[in-house]
């Protein structure tokens, strides 16, 4: 599989509301991209114009390099889950399945597949009223599963699932990232793609924010700086200040060090008779690069809101 999906100078208002500004990226086969931004940013509205559910006012949203309504077999081409809610609550599990297979002519023994690889097939002749969000959820997926495609768009999959279900949609991703698809999944919270996703679109007001694999992310997130735990925290920032280090505390009794090595932070406390209990290189979790990395974009809506 070698599917891409294509966003190029992507445009949508609906009135006066710009919901997508210019917006352009690509996200490509064999890895999970993490779509995210705050709600409202504009991610659902990208994902809508990619699946031709909604018209867009200026650039492309390609599949395989055409648009989606060119598509001839489009649920072999891309799933989805845009709303798991949006079932027929009387209708069996299975045959919901069946009936989406019949419809776009695909092979019934496709619906026994995918239920069995999202784990239904025990409930798939109960009604999908009777099922969980999480169940929903998979039923969802395994209707996206149907038609084998090479592009997979989830919007926020995760979204009311419990730790269980979160562990289990981010082995999925994985693993359909493995097979070679091309994965885009929406979050507004960066913590629910920490271990899933392999790259990041991030958005903000409709335009694009950043495009960045996570370990660079990650990477430029950390850089440098050192968690240092002490019981004598105020003599210590003041010993670290003084010798030329940016220190900022996390809690009571401890902070992160940044403009000096570890070996010289430990040494410079020791000449001042600082106790310390503990010394480690911080690594940087998504959801704090994340808000690194929209700081600006917040600070500079925030302004805008006041000046309106
Ligand atoms: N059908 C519509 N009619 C009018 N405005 C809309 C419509 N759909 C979206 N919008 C507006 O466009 C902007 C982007 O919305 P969108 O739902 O795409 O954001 P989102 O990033 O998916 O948010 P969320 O995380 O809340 O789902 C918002 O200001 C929203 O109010």
């Amino acid at each position: 599989m070698s599917a891409t999906i294509e966003i190029r100078g992507l445009c949508k208002a609906y009135g006066q509301q710009v919901a997508v500004d210019d917006l352009s990226f690509t996200v490509l086969p064999g890895q999970v991209t993490g779509f995210v931004g705050p709600n409202g940013a504009g991610k659902s509205t990208t994902m809508r114009i990619i699946l031709g559910l909604d018209a867009l006012d200026a650039g492309s949203a390609l599949i395989d390099g055409r648009r989606y309504q060119t598509l001839r077999s489009p649920l072999c081409h891309v799933g989805a889950l845009l709303d798991a809610a949006a079932l027929h609550p009387g209708r069996r599990a299975r045959d919901h399945l069946l009936w989406m297979a019949q419809y776009n002519g695909l092979p019934g023994r496709r619906v026994d597949e995918v239920l069995e690889q999202v784990g239904l097939t025990s409930v798939a002749r109960r009604r999908a009223g009777t099922f969980s969000l999480g169940m929903r959820q998979r039923l969802g997926i395994a209707a996206a599963l149907l038609g084998d495609p090479g592009v997979l768009l989830l919007d926020e999959p995760v979204n009311g699932l419990d730790p269980e279900g979160i562990q289990w949609i981010r082995g999925l991703l994985r693993s359909l990232a493995a097979d070679g698809r091309a994965v885009l999944v929406s979050s507004h919270l960066m913590s629910e793609l920490e271990g899933s996703a392999d790259h990041l679109v991030v958005i903000g007001n409709g335009r694009l924010i950043a495009d960045t694999s996570v370990s660079s992310l990650l990477a430029a997130a950390s850089g440098g700086r050192v968690l240092i735990r002490t019981p004598e925290l105020s003599q210590a920032i003041t010993v670290l200040a003084n010798a030329g280090a940016t220190v900022a505390t996390t809690d009571r009794e401890a902070m992160t060090v940044s403009g000096l090595a570890a070996e010289r932070i430990v040494a410079v406390l020791a000449e001042h008779g600082v106790r310390v209990s503990e010394v480690s290189t911080h690594r940087a979790s998504l959801e704090e690069a994340y808000m690194e990395l929209t700081r600006d974009a917040v600070e500079f809506g925030a302004t805008a809101a006041k000046e309106a």
